[in-house]
């Protein structure tokens, strides 16, 4: 008798197939666009989603929270659409990688650096750049990535973080140093790239302060500039940007806001 109420194997396989599947794309999804600004964006649609869901089924078991069930199924099917639309760019590139190596994104060990070598190394060059009034804008990328920046607009260099490298760069005879050099805990990942300007109009500020905020509005990256005209050194953290930093607080500022894995913790 108990046996007509309990699931058979079969229908139970197929329950553990069809989760393992799902959760296998979403898996690559997120995973193929890790490293964007896309990725957090997708996480927390998918974060409402699922609660949505559990919120349905609960309503679907205790045949109430009607409510919650219509914006579930709405909400389920509205992203359906949007979702292509929103991230056209992201999933454009994520199928054109997967058909070159569909394995890649899997299996990433996280690496390990040494952080005080790196602030050392920009510091460095940050004080010969500030003195010869040489203007520079370096930003750190955070958890959130900067792929799809790099991708559009910058030269990837992939290179560890040298002061040497960083004032060969800025060097205003190099044909990278308009633009910001992106760095990803010790790689200097790339230069020349273009980031997206802040709304705010201020007549004090140019467009590389401008570019700075612009980024850490955007996302949790602290962007490093030098001015041209005067040699100020300033950062952007959170579309705040502090001026007039003295070059011996520099480490410290900066070992604040750097940790290894690449997340900011302030
Ligand atoms: N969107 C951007 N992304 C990255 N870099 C940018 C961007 N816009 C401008 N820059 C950089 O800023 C330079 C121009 O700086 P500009 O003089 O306008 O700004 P500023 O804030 O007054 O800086 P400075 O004090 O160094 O003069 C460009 O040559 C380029 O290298």
């Amino acid at each position: 008798m108990i046996s007509n109420f309990l699931p058979s194997v079969g229908t139970i396989l197929g329950a553990v197939i069809d989760v393992a599947l799902v959760t296998a794309l979403l898996y690559w999804l997120l995973s193929s666009i890790y490293g964007t600004r896309g990725y957090h964006l997708a996480r927390g649609l998918l974060i409402i989603l699922a609660s949505l869901a559990v919120l349905s089924w609960l309503g679907k078991l205790f045949s109430s929270l009607q409510l919650t069930t219509w914006l579930f199924n709405n909400v389920a099917t509205m992203m359906i659409f949007a979702i292509p639309v929103i991230f056209q760019p992201e999933l454009r590139r994520a199928l054109e990688e997967f058909s070159l190596d569909p394995f890649k994104n899997l299996f990433k060990a996280v690496p390990e650096y040494d952080i005080k070598r790196v602030i050392n190394e920009v510091v460095r060059a940050v004080e010969l750049l500030s003195a010869n009034r040489t203007g520079a804008l370096i930003v750190f990328e955070g958890k959130v990535g900067l792929k799809d920046l790099i991708q559009q607009s910058g030269t990837m260099l992939n290179a560890q973080v040298s002061a040497d490298l960083l004032l060969s760069i800025f060097n205003t005879r190099s044909p990278l140093h308009d633009g910001a050099v992106i760095i990803k805990e010790d790689r200097i990942v790339a230069a020349r790239v273009i980031l997206p300007l802040a709304d705010r109009r201020d007549d004090r500020i140019g467009t590389r302060h401008r570019a700075a905020i612009g980024i850490s509005e955007e996302t949790d990256a602290v962007a490093l500039v030098v001015s041209e005209e005067t040699g100020i050194i300033s950062f952007a953290y959170k579309g705040h940007l502090t001026r007039y930093v003295e070059l011996k607080d520099l480490p410290f500022i900066l070992e604040s806001f750097i940790s290894p894995g690449g997340n900011h913790e302030k």
